[in-house]
């Protein structure tokens, strides 16, 4: 689905990507772990060429990216959804409208629209939050209308940069279930960058450690499942005595 062939991208002087070569398979969960700094944003960002890199090709669904025209590549990009560690929404419009403005800006036929961001909603379970703002959300339902969003054009492909590194962690499982239902039942391959090996192990299937601007290794892997916490106040003040007695 994604191949990475020969990629570098210099900032300066610095090599921050350096001939990487990767590939994704379709219907994958693709992790990328590694050290601040490594690379794993840029590469990310290469990889629907918002960043341009100074060599190498990136093909996604079979088009070079890398050859295509600025009009070409505006089409091809509708395949590759894309979410952000601080979700990105419009601060001023409504969860609906949000959702709406990537039907607007993909030229979607205008009758076509309001079911399309409805079943995208409804997908994320965040149909009744629909005239809500973005300022009125929690983080998880800021990221799940942001994944409602990257899903309206029906992409192949979702890009994911840090999406949990915001939340807490029962709200990194919610949003972790949603982007392993996106994967499972609508069939969209997902390359997920992320610090936390806690998120990594719980859903991905295959992943690629960075170091230093270079693929350390790729490997595969079994997901180990979505951990929740106990929310009760109980178990932290539980949490806080057990570590003070480890420490005694
Ligand atoms: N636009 C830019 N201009 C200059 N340097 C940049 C730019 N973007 C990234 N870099 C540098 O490239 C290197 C890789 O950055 P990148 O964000 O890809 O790393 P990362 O592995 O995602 O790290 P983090 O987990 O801290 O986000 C870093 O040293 C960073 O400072």
């Amino acid at each position: 689905m994604i191949k990475l062939h020969q990629l570098s991208k210099k900032y300066e002087k610095f090599e921050a990507i350096q001939s990487v070569s990767l590939t994704v398979n379709k219907g994958e969960i693709h992790g990328i772990i590694g050290a601040s700094g490594a690379g794993k944003s840029t590469l990310l960002r290469l990889m629907n060429l918002l960043e341009m890199p100074d060599a190498g090709e990136v093909e996604v669904d079979g088009q070079t990216l890398t050859k295509l025209k600025s009009r070409e590549l505006r089409q091809a990009r509708k395949s590759i959804g894309m979410i952000f560690q601080h979700f990105n929404l419009v601060a001023n419009k409504t969860v609906y409208e949000n959702v709406l403005v990537s039907l607007e800006l993909s030229n979607v036929l205008r009758k076509e629209r309001p079911g399309r961001v409805m079943e995208c909603l409804r997908f994320v379970g965040l149909e009744s939050l629909m005239e809500k703002y973005p300022a009125q959300l929690s983080g998880g339902q800021k990221q799940r209308v942001a994944i409602a969003r990257a899903l309206a054009n029906k992409p192949k492909v979702l890009l994911c940069d840090e999406p949990t590194s915001s939340l807490d962690p029962n709200t990194t499982a919610e949003v972790l279930g949603v982007l392993e239902n996106v994967n499972k039942s609508l069939g969209v391959t997902i390359v997920i960058v992320s610090h936390e090996m806690d998120v990594i192990k719980s859903i991905c299937t295959k992943v690629t450690v960075m170091a230093n601007g270079k693929v350390f290794e790729t490997l595969a892997t079994t997901p180990q499942g979505i951990q929740t916490i106990d929310n009760h106040p109980q178990y932290f003040v539980d949490q806080l005595k057990k570590d003070k007695m480890d420490h005694a």
